[in-house]
């Protein structure tokens, strides 16, 4: 309960926390080492990156459940996990994760805009696509673009946008993904369309987690 408290707290108090990694003024370590959601793409990544920057080594884990395992197991000292999003809310499995942990303190918050793109292969039309994948949250994100211009597409959940983006570029062109543009990059995909979110006010919060007292926030 005192964690569930804790954490409420945070979410509600840390504002002049929310916006950028200056912001967040930790003592920086030497050698930070940081999982997070993976793979190579992912908006947590982002998220991470704004956290920690380009001295840190970074661990993509395939779950959320399997970031913040390696940070309980002392192999990196932080943990970045996606908390809420504006359109599809709070996702619970996440939290729980937190609350199952008496010892893990979030340090830190940021929120990002997510902007979610349809990429495909280079060269692939609209009717050649028989497959959507993305994480739940970007199916939900882009639900109203996907029904309108893809009624008849399937879609499949998976473990994140950039996994998606992946299954994407192994494909024979048939699965589009809901993912970011900087994941286009990292897969090699095309952006077919840009910004396919319901919502322009789209964000979501994202945690940076340590384990122990979370001394280093100054809030
Ligand atoms: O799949 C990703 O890229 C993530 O970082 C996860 C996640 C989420 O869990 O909400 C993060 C931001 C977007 O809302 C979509 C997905």
């Amino acid at each position: 309960m005192k964690k569930l408290i804790t954490i409420i707290l945070l979410g509600l108090t840390l504002v002049s926390c929310t916006t950028s990694r200056e912001k967040c003024e930790w003592t920086r370590l030497t050698g930070e080492s940081v999982s997070y959601l993976g793979p190579e793409g992912t908006y947590t990544g982002q998220a991470a990156m704004l956290f920690f920057g380009d001295d840190a080594s970074y661990h993509a884990k395939k779950t959320v459940s399997d970031a913040v395992t390696l940070m309980i197991d002392g192999k990196c000292n932080f943990a970045v996990i996606p908390q809420e999003n504006t359109v599809g809310g709070p996702v619970t499995a996440y939290i729980d994760e937190l609350l199952s942990h008496d010892d893990i303190s979030v340090i830190c918050e940021t929120e990002l805009v997510i902007d979610q793109a349809l990429l495909v292969k280079k060269g692939t039309k609209l009717s050649d696509i028989t497959l959507i994948c993305s994480h739940e949250q970007g199916l939900l994100q882009g639900k109203l673009w996907l029904e309108e211009n893809l009624p008849l597409a399937q879609t499949r959940v998976v473990s994140s946008t950039a996994e998606g983006a992946r299954l994407a570029s192994i494909s024979d062109g048939s699965v589009a993904a809901v993912a970011s543009a900087a994941a286009a990059d990292v897969y090699g995909l095309e952006v077919y369309a840009p910004r396919i979110q319901e919502s322009d006010a789209n964000k979501t919060r994202f945690y940076a987690l340590s384990m122990g007292e979370g001394s280093i926030l100054r809030a």
